[in-house]
């Protein structure tokens, strides 16, 4: 598949870094074109193989990532660090950044047809590739993700506001639709795996028992819960009509620090979210002001809405005999 360039407009896009937006965009067409074949193209949600971070890699992992490096290869990017890959690739010697790509983000929403994406981070890169990554998050000079919905978008920040870019299927090419998004703050949704709920620490126990417990709860409130499995779906509908996303760190072996990684994941969602005047923390600290320790490392993860990110922190802080307090009896935050 040869990927068609100059597939955005070049206003709103710093010069520089054109070419490289430019080659994304041409290949989430391609991804998008083969996603939307579901079951009458190749097989795409097949196990291939497992990643360094033992996660099982399906066809469309593998293939997505092999379309991203190849097409990234004629740019400015140097160092090239994927979800599905132990070790950051040198694509150009010459290059000026360091992007790192979860190139096929919700792999598990593949083969049913519900919304996956691509998350994308840029750096200046550094002389060699841990430094280039290895650094807080708020050195990133832009972050974004594509979402493969029933609309294809590029949602990105150049730290300077987050834009909504559609692929128009008459025209082929991504075209502004939005300017500068702002997460609404009045949103009654909250995103958490809820299955886990056994395993999550007491202050994430107690902020979701609050939410549960309706109007007759503390927070005087009934709220609706949302869960597709796919942060980049979970992201797009909070930058639309706001909400909170939790990942928390839990109880189960290896989600010390929870499921999503800090490079590729967290730090880009993050980079968008507070662009679009949200929040996005570790449950407490904010995730730009934070370092991955490794290319593949973790961090829990809680961004949406500012008012409602403030009060996860909020739990955290609580007394231990308020944060244990059953629903009924914790008064801190009541009305
Ligand atoms: O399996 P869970 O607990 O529902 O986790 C879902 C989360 O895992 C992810 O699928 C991880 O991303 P990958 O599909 O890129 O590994 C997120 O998109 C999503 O938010
Ligand atoms: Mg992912
Ligand atoms: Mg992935």
């Amino acid at each position: 598949m040869t990927s068609q360039t100059n597939v955005i407009s070049n206003d709103l896009i710093p010069n520089d870094l054109f070419p490289v937006i430019d080659a994304l965009c041409a290949v989430s067409i391609d991804v998008a074109r083969v996603i939307a074949k579901g079951p009458l193209g190749q097989s795409l949600a097949h196990q291939v193989g497992e990643n360094s971070d033992g996660d099982g890699q399906k066809a469309l992992d593998v293939l997505a990532d092999e379309m991203f490096a190849k097409a990234l290869k004629s740019t400015e990017v140097r160092w090239y660090a994927s979800e599905e890959q132990e070790d950051a690739v040198l694509l150009n010697a010459a290059g000026k950044y360091a992007l790192a790509i979860d190139p096929l983000d919700g792999s598990s929403n593949i083969d049913v047809n519900v919304s996956i994406g691509t998350i994308f981070s840029i750096y200046e890169t550094k002389d060699g590739a841990e430094e280039s990554f290895l650094r807080p998050a708020k050195e990133q000079i832009a972050g974004g993700y594509i979402v493969y919905g029933p609309a294809t978008a590029l949602v990105v920040t150049f730290g300077n506001g987050t834009m909504q870019f559609v692929l128009n299927p008459e025209s082929g090419k991504f075209e502004l639709a939005e300017k500068a998004m702002t997460i609404p703050q009045t949103s009654k949704e909250f995103a958490i795996n809820a299955s886990n709920y056994r395993h999550w620490t007491k202050p994430v126990r107690a902020y979701i028992d609050d939410c549960l417990a309706g109007v007759e709860g503390p927070r005087e409130v009934n709220f609706n819960m949302r869960w597709v499995g796919s942060l980049v779906a979970e992201t797009h509908r909070i930058l639309t009509r706001g909400g909170i996303f939790l990942y928390p760190s839990d109880g189960r072996k290896g989600y010390e620090k929870g499921r999503l990684r800090m490079v590729y994941e967290c730090a880009p969602i993050a980079f968008v979210i507070e662009q679009a005047q949200g929040r996005a923390t570790d449950g407490s600290d904010p995730i730009l002001n934070q370092a991955a320790e490794t290319l593949h490392g973790r961090c829990p993860l809680v961004f949406g809405s500012a008012e409602k990110v403030d009060r996860v922190a909020a739990y955290h802080d609580l007394p231990e005999e308020e944060v244990s307090a059953l629903f009924g009896q914790r008064g801190l935050f009541r009305g």
